[in-house]
């Protein structure tokens, strides 16, 4: 995932595990070192190896395929599976130290179907890069014999060169024949990295993540990067089941994941948005459709996932032919994680931001994060690009576009410095609060979608002015479904509060609070002020 954010964690690196795992240029990645008894002197080493290779041969740890509706595991299904996979091959003998040893020669036959130097030409980005990851970062022993163990089962049979190398993960090509008469299909092994240094920023995603409630183990860098990558396995079924374009997920052994590879028949991988090339004489056309499916997107995977994915960008979204694909989920949080609204924001600021640069006229930050949370409405296509055209159609007919695009940076730097609380806890001053809906101005608070339901009775809830029902998303047709489930966020939210904030943390959000206050107190903001803030916004750098 790409480091799109600054947002400081104050949190010491967590891993202490220095294992080099088989980062080591001189280990043959064609020849599976078969683990014998520890007699030499790198004793510990092999030591090392062997407790490195017993969870990839544990049956009650097995790679994870089937999963029910909700993108849970579904475990009476795998279980069944895991049974009669298992029922075909040797047990287990006593002496469980010859039978990891057997497992690995038996798999050891696979060898020749891993060839990383097989990179297509101009396929990666950047070739050097690439080349560099065969050479340098071969695979270590753990990762090759959970692709033998794939290859054996036939979630893939050959595993070719690196689309992508990176920080955090590296994604080869990879052939399978799920149908034996079938012609091949291609598919995409993403491999996380089990020695990596950057899980300090990811502390973020995991506090408050129910899913991760047994906690992550911030010592132990593989049970981290398992964590990491099951987190996206989940993630990417449930995005997938709700019929958001995504590749599907296929298996997941510990840190190595099989999906659909994203790219044409001949194994080209399709661009990240970044690098779409998109013809010049629709340009404009194209760009804004792209953008309204984005937004479409967005609110579906909040809506129907209960998913923000927290690390949304033209990095992170790959394109074909005018159809957006969402990629690299591992970060992806519930809708009920104490920061998902802040990571929300973020996500619209950055796609937008990017939208903006290839010159489509964009909706405010906050008309987006309202029609994303809003829970009344549409989550279906082609009703979402329709409530999103009524936005537009509504948007303030402003005098004149200029004004229109200074109010908008205007207000989307309001909004990006405003505090989101994320429960009723986190409320800052909520009599004052309540005061101002009382008044009709609740329109005004971030959170007016997580109120809507809960606080404000139907029939007290604030007159909505026609420049409201604009800014909103109150124009999304109504089809009722799902209306309450805003409540899930007060029940299963882990409360923050304040008292867990760092004094950082808090003095930002007192300013933020102190500065969206005097800014609103403002009935219209002095022509000359509103310049020079737009001026000094629009020159600063994402
Ligand atoms: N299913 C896929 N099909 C085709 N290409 C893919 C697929 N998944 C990932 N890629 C390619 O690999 C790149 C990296 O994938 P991803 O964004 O998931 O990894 P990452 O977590 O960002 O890794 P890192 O942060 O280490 O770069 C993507 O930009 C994309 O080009
Ligand atoms: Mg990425």
């Amino acid at each position: 995932m790409e480091a799109t954010t600054s947002a400081a964690s104050s949190h010491e690196p967590p891993h202490t595990n220095t294992n080099t795992n088989g980062h080591d240029a001189s280990v043959n990645q064609n020849t599976p070192q078969t683990v014998s008894a520890p007699d030499s002197s790198a004793q510990e080493v092999a030591d090392e190896e062997d407790s490195g290779l017993d969870d990839i041969f544990d049956e009650n740890d097995d790679e994870i395929g089937d999963f029910g509706p909700d993108g849970e595991p579904d475990t009476s299904r795998n279980y069944n599976r895991q049974r009669s996979l298992h029922s075909n091959q040797q047990k287990p003998a006593a002496n469980t130290f010859n039978s990891v040893d057997d497992q690995i020669s038996a798999l050891s036959k696979h060898a020749s179907k891993i060839r990383l130097d097989d990179v297509k030409d101009g396929q990666e980005r950047d070739k050097d890069k690439a080349d560099r990851a065969t050479s340098e970062q071969v695979l270590d022993q753990r990762t090759r014999m959970i692709l033998y163990q794939m290859i054996n089962r036939g979630a893939v049979s050959e595993v070719h060169g690196a689309i992508s190398t990176g920080k955090e993960a590296n994604v080869y090509g990879a052939v399978a024949y799920p149908d034996i008469h079938g012609p091949p299909v291609q598919r995409a092994v993403k491999v996380y990295k089990t020695a990596i240094l950057s899980f300090k920023d990811r502390e973020r995603y995991i506090t408050g993540e129910h899913r991760f409630k047994s906690g992550a183990d911030k010592g132990n860098n593989r049970k981290m990067v398992k964590l990491w990558a099951e987190k996206e396995f989940r993630n990417l079924r449930r995005i997938h089941s709700a019929g958001i374009a995504c590749p599907e997920p296929i298996q997941l052994k510990l840190h190595v994941l099989v999906m659909d590879f994203l790219g044409d028949r001949k194994g080209w991988a399709y661009p990240r948005l970044r690098d779409a090339t998109i013809p010049a004489d629709d340009a404009e056309q194209i760009w804004m459709h792209l953008y309204i499916q984005l937004l479409g997107i967005m609110r579906r995977m909040y809506q129907v996932c209960k998913l923000v994915h927290a690390d949304l960008s033209e990095y992170n979204i790959l394109y074909n032919d005018k159809q957006l694909y969402i990629i690299d989920v591992s970060q992806s949080v519930e809708h009920d994680h104490p920061r998902s609204l802040e990571f929300l924001r973020m996500d619209i600021k950055n796609t937008g931001d990017f939208f903006r640069r290839q010159g489509v006229d964009t909706l405010s930050d906050r008309t987006v994060f309202d029609f994303i949370t809003i829970s009344e409405g549409v989550v279906e296509e082609p009703g979402l690009a329709q409530a999103i055209e009524r936005l537009y159609a509504s948007r303030s007919a402003a005098a004149d576009d200029d004004t229109a695009t200074a109010e908008q940076e205007v207000d989307n730097e309001v909004f990006r410095n405003q505090y989101i609380p994320q429960t009723l806890d986190q409320v800052y001053d909520i009599e004052k609060d309540a005061e101002k809906i009382g008044e009709g101005k609740g329109s005004n608070l971030v959170y007016r979608n997580l109120l809507a339901d809960q606080v404000v009775q139907p029939n007290e809830a604030e007159p909505r002015s026609s420049e409201d029902e604009s800014d909103n998303g109150a124009a999304l047709d109504s089809d009722d479904d799902g209306s309450s489930e805003d409540e899930s966020r007060f029940d299963k939210g882990t409360p923050r509060g304040h008292r867990f904030e760092d004094k950082d943390e808090k003095k930002n959000r007192k300013q933020a609070v102190k500065e969206a206050k005097n800014e609103r107190r403002k009935e219209k903001m002095p022509k000359h002020l509103k310049k020079r803030l737009v001026a000094t916004t629009s020159r600063k750098k994402k």
